[in-house]
């Protein structure tokens, strides 16, 4: 079964054909690559980023990310969830400009790029999601009117997975932990290997690099409303295919429904079936799982937020790929 790599250069003028392949691509892989996606920002951005992870820690350290998602998630805190650093850009639209969460170097012309970056990235979400959609029989605006600019927004994450000395110890401290996106669509852009999916029969399968494309993938929400239509597929990154002589650098935009909105879900015959549970809540609990404590940016102090069990419980029988398993990743290295 062939991985699938989509051009989707004619998504407007050829909407429901491209949208048709794109929905196989999401049913079957819930991974794909679309090419020809007319976003312009990426290597700006990318090179960008590249320069702040150069910059000296006590620089890049000066804001780290707070409970808005902006800021730097590294140095000193790395959780057993992956051994990254990252520059975090989330809140709702425009808020990147205004926020006192980034550092001087990031000045105004800088942000602006990279909320420039993120519009085009929404817009093409957007599409997408209307594409799947009107694919199910549903009305077009079904995904779309829950997915505003309001709180959480929609999060560009910037990676660097840097080098090591030596790899750290069996099982201490994964590249990328196996892991389902929270949200709705994640696209990823990077020019190297390393990352791998569950292939439609649970194999392990290396992502192909197409160097101009985008990986995009399925996240939890989204497959919950279709009633697990679309797949939200397990994906990780390993030392063997990431050695610790690499750096790799890769960016991911998480588009992410709003915070009320209800992860209802929908019946094989399209009726909706409630599920208590509002994304905000969803979004709360892997959030405290995957980061397992983070610092206050002003105190400096580390924070362990405590999550509801009932809440706990509540995601945990909705059994979506990995977050049944409720794992909680733990502080490695303070
Ligand atoms: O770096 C990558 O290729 C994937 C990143 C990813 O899966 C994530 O941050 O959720
Ligand atoms: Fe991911």
């Amino acid at each position: 079964m062939e991985f699938p790599i989509i051009s989707v250069a004619n998504i407007h003028s050829d909407f429901d054909t491209v949208s048709k392949q794109l929905f196989d691509a999401a049913c079957k892989w819930g991974f794909f690559i679309i090419t020809d996606h007319g976003i312009t920002k990426a290597d700006e951005v990318s090179e960008l980023s590249r320069a702040f992870f150069d910059l000296p820690m006590d620089v890049k350290t000066e804001k780290m990310v707070d409970n808005s998602a902006i800021g730097y998630d590294g140095g000193k805190k790395l959780t057993s969830f992956a051994a990254s650093e990252a520059i975090l850009f989330g809140t709702p639209a425009g808020g990147v400009l205004g926020s006192n969460n980034l550092g001087a170097w990031w000045d105004e012309s800088k942000r602006q790029t990279v909320e420039a970056f993120k519009a085009e990235c929404y817009d093409l979400t957007i599409t997408m999601m209307s594409g799947f959609a009107v694919c199910m029989g549903l009305d077009r605006d079904y995904f779309t009117r829950i997915h505003g600019h309001q709180a959480p927004g929609h999060t560009l994450r910037s990676i660097k997975y840097p080098k090591f000395d030596s790899r750290p110890q069996e099982g201490q401290l994964p590249r990328l932990s196996s892991h389902t996106d929270w949200g709705s669509l994640t696209f990823v852009f990077t020019k190297q290997a390393g990352l791998e999916i569950q292939d439609p029969q649970d194999r392990w399968f290396h992502v192909p690099v197409v160097p101009e494309g985008i990986v995009v993938n399925i996240g939890d929400a989204l497959s919950l409303w279709t009633g697990r239509t679309l797949k939200s597929t397990l994906h990780r990154i390993t030392w063997e295919n990431l050695p610790p002589d690499q750096d790799r650098y890769s960016m991911a935009y998480f588009s992410q429904p709003n915070n009320s909105a209800q992860l209802n879900s929908l019946s094989k015959s399209g009726e909706i079936v409630p599920i208590p549970l509002t994304y905000g809540d969803y979004y709360k609990v892997r959030y405290h799982l995957t980061y397992g404590a983070h610092t206050d940016s002003k105190t400096g102090e580390k924070i362990l937020e405590d999550i509801d069990p009932a809440m706990a419980q509540a995601v945990h029988d909705l059994g979506v790929a990995d977050a049944g398993s409720l794992r909680s990743n733990t502080l490695v290295a303070v």
